[in-house]
């Protein structure tokens, strides 16, 4: 559970097809967070390349010994930050993935999230999508320790849609799910938010969803609007779909109310229903 107040920053930003400059970019923002007195930096999906399956074999590495990953070992080191480095394409062997790592204010390797649920979606007319002609799914679970606040479990965007994993990582003591993301201007106004903060009344836990800017001049439009849920399902701060950081400060006291008002974890009839964390 979270053990003291936790201020957070969702870096909504704005990406490009120059690796090199998108890394610059991102320290300049997750520095400028830092100085802002955030604790915990969020970068959003797929932030050193642009979006788009034909693009992953040319900037993809290997994680955690490639370019990116150790350039986010030192930037979490060097601002003191926890950083959950949002998703890179990520290259091993012959296969390729969607990849998160996570590290700690000195520097160590937190965690490491294959996206398990690939984004393959056809909405004739609107979008169409399909990670799986390059991408190969991530097979297990990630939980991360924040040493001093408590554990956060790890998602990445079309994973948000598949309650289980939410729901196995709080009944396993996360105190939020992080989502970094890169919805789309059809999915995100329907889905982005509903999602977070069913996810987040569901499990009684914060939601963090941190997506890209929105850039009309490349393939993929993300729908940005990175936000930030409370354990009631309040929004507790909302980007528009430019380029910004948002902040919020998850407070303890939050998790303990809604719990103790609304009891569901005590309430549930896995009588009448299997435990799926138990799965
Ligand atoms: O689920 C959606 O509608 C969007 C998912 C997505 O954009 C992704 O997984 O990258």
């Amino acid at each position: 559970m979270l053990r003291q107040p936790l201020k957070v920053a969702l870096v909504q930003l704005k990406v490009g097809a120059d690796k090199a400059a998108n890394l610059a970019h991102a320290k300049a923002k997750v520095s400028e967070a830092a100085s802002h007195g955030a604790k915990l930096v969020v970068l959003p999906e797929c932030w050193n390349s642009p979006y788009a399956v034909t693009a992953f074999p040319e900037y993809a590495e290997e994680v955690p010994t490639g370019e990116t990953s150790e350039f986010l070992a030192d930037l979490a080191k060097s601002t003191g930050v926890f950083l959950i480095g949002g998703s890179i394409p990520e290259k091993d062997g012959d296969k390729y993935y969607n990849t998160s790592v996570s590290y700690s204010p000195s520097g160590q390797l937190l965690g490491k999230h294959r996206k398990i649920h690939l984004f393959d979606i056809d909405v004739p007319g609107k979008i169409r999508f399909k990670e799986s002609d390059i991408l190969s799914p991530g097979n297990t679970e990630t939980l991360i320790d924040l040493e001093g606040y408590g554990k956060v479990g790890l998602g990445i965007c079309y994973d948000i849609r598949f309650p289980e994993l939410a729901a196995r990582a709080a009944r396993r003591g996360a105190f939020a799910m992080i989502y970094p993301g890169a919805f789309n201007t059809t999915t995100g106004p329907l889905h982005w938010q509903l999602l977070a903060r069913s996810r987040a009344v569901d499990n009684q836990v914060f939601v963090l969803v941190d997506s890209p800017a929105r850039d009309m001049s490349s393939s993929y439009h993300a729908y940005g609007h990175s936000q930030a849920v409370d354990p009631w399902g309040a929004v507790l701060t909302e980007a528009a779909e430019d380029e910004c950081i948002v902040y919020a400060t998850l407070d303890p006291a939050a998790i303990a109310d809604v719990r103790q008002s609304i009891p569901v974890s005590s309430q549930r009839r896995f009588d009448v229903y299997p435990d799926v964390s138990k799965k």
